[in-house]
């Protein structure tokens, strides 16, 4: 490029346009990051999110994934928090419902839901009848638990069914984060094998991280083949798969 022009150019014009240049940059990484760490979310009001795209993963679970404003927009869900659902249930009347995202707010533009529809529940009978470019009433954040990276030495995780998306969510977190070494431990119990929820994604977490992340699952109904627990969660199962008890472990169920 020929910028022998510039030399001819009033100095003190180069250095207005040059502090102009960076002004706008400072300006827009600032307005970038203040958007980008405010979130969609609002504690008090219903927002509205469009569904883009339903995957159904069994014949009653299935995952949705709703469009955030823009494709930079984070949720602002601080871990392990919820979300409080609006819908309608066959009846036509108003239920709220919780929800725990699978996704962080390190995945932009988007957050999913994935959600197990009960035959006669409520809220399932929204998200049954739900189809893509409707909208999702949500609000929040809710839920009074707090993470901090590092706050423990291992993490054990006892959850069963659909309980298991706030403990994805968090060992998720935990896992893909290079700076937190906290070690994470999760019973997972289920009625039939079936039922479990997130099972390519936990055994993804788990390949990834085999020295991290330690799953065992436990089915009160399981297939000829199989090399988990079974039965109920037994003082047995808890005491051989989740850390003994100190100051620096968590245990939450
Ligand atoms: C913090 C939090 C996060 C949650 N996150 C998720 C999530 O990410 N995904 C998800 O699918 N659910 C999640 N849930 C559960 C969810 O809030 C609803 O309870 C669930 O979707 C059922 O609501 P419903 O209105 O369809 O059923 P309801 O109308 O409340 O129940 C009707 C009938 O459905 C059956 N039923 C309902 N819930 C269960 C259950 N847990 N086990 C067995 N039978 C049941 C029962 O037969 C019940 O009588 C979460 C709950 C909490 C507290």
């Amino acid at each position: 490029m020929d910028l022998e022009f510039l030399q001819t150019v009033d100095p003190q014009i180069l250095v207005g346009v040059a502090v102009a240049v960076v002004a706008i940059g400072i300006g827009a990484i600032f307005l970038f990051s203040s958007k980008k760490s405010r979130g969609c979310l609002d504690p008090e009001n219903f927002r509205d999110f469009k569904l883009v795209k339903r995957t159904q993963l069994s014949h009653n679970v299935a995952k949705f994934t709703f469009a955030l404003p823009s494709p930079t927009s984070v949720l602002g869900l601080p871990i392990g928090q919820h979300i409080s659902c609006r819908g309608k249930d066959s009846q036509g009347e108003e239920v709220l419902k919780p929800y725990t995202p699978t996704t962080l707010d390190s995945d932009l533009g988007h957050f999913e839901l994935v959600i197990k529809m009960y035959p006669q529940g409520r809220m399932s009978h929204h998200f049954r009848e739900m189809r893509v470019g409707e909208s999702l009433a949500v609000k929040g954040p809710k839920g009074r638990f707090r993470y901090q990276p590092g706050q423990v030495r291992a993490f054990g995780m006892l959850a069963g069914g659909s309980g298991i998306t706030p403990m994805f969510q968090v060992a998720r977190a935990i896992l893909e984060n290079p700076k937190d070494q906290t070690k994470v431990h999760l019973i997972y119990a289920n009625v039939t094998h079936d039922d479990i929820l997130l099972k390519e994604e936990l055994e993804v977490l788990a390949s990834r991280y085999p020295d991290s992340f330690k799953i065992y699952y436990v089915l009160n109904q399981p297939p000829e083949v199989w090399n988990g627990g079974v039965g109920f969660v037994s003082k047995e199962i808890i005491q051989t798969h989740l850390p003994a008890p100190a100051a620096d472990i968590q245990v939450d169920s």
